[in-house]
């Protein structure tokens, strides 16, 4: 079977991401299995910046072709935040500590307010060609509470209006149609139809 290396420590993610390359024919391979000692600094202020970094430093390291993805959350009532510090939005790494911080930042705040979107950004990198970045991002609004239990983040708390679902009650499949993730993924395709077929 055909592999693909994330660059990535985020089991939630790497799970994301075998939904939308096991219908191509890849196995996900992850820092998990290839670098688990390895700790990359996420010390870019964008989300281009952070994917090109732990692409390009996995990729050095391997000598092989990688993908990371460096993704989060705007919120449009909160100028953008989290934003590319959404992973460590209320200090440690804690999807349940950084959602309710979300939830108490938007307190009073009205539902046509509280729209964001979640945004990624995926970098290639390899030995043999310049490192590419494509984007994605999904539209939807922040919840006045948890509701779902499949994804990981801020999904249980990030309402899709086109599906009248959370995030967090979509099938990874059903994700990655509409998702960032999913819409960066698609457009890589494109760019790069020689390297992700
Ligand atoms: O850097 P790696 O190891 O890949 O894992 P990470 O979790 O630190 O990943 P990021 O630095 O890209 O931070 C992304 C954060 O944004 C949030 N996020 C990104 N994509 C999401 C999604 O599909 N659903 C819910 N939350 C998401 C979530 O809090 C992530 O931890
Ligand atoms: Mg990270």
């Amino acid at each position: 079977m055909k592999q693909v290396v994330i660059a990535t420590k985020n089991k939630g993610k790497a799970k994301d991401f075998e939904a939308l390359f096991g219908p191509l024919g890849y196995e996900v391979v992850t820092m998990f299995e290839v670098a688990p000692e390895m700790e990359i600094e996420e010390t870019g202020t964008t989300f281009e910046e952070n994917a090109i970094l732990k692409a390009e430093a996995l990729a050095k390291e391997l000598g092989t072709i990688v993908i990371a993805d460096d993704s989060g959350l705007a919120v449009d009532a909160l100028n953008g935040e989290p934003g590319v510090y959404s992973a460590r939005y209320a200090g440690d790494h804690d999807d349940e500590a950084n959602m309710i911080k979300l939830l108490e930042n938007l307190q009073g705040v009205e539902d046509d307010k509280r729209t964001a979107r979640f945004c990624c950004c995926i970098a290639i990198a390899g030995p043999e060609f310049a490192t590419t970045t494509v984007f994605g991002t999904c539209e939807g609004v922040i919840a006045h509470e948890k509701r779902g239990t499949n994804g990981f983040g801020y999904d249980p708390i990030f309402f899709v209006p086109s599906l009248n679902r959370m995030m967090a009650e979509l099938s990874p499949e059903e994700k990655g149609a509409i998702s960032h993730r999913g819409n960066a993924i698609r457009k890589l395709k494109e760019q790069l139809p020689n390297l992700i077929k």
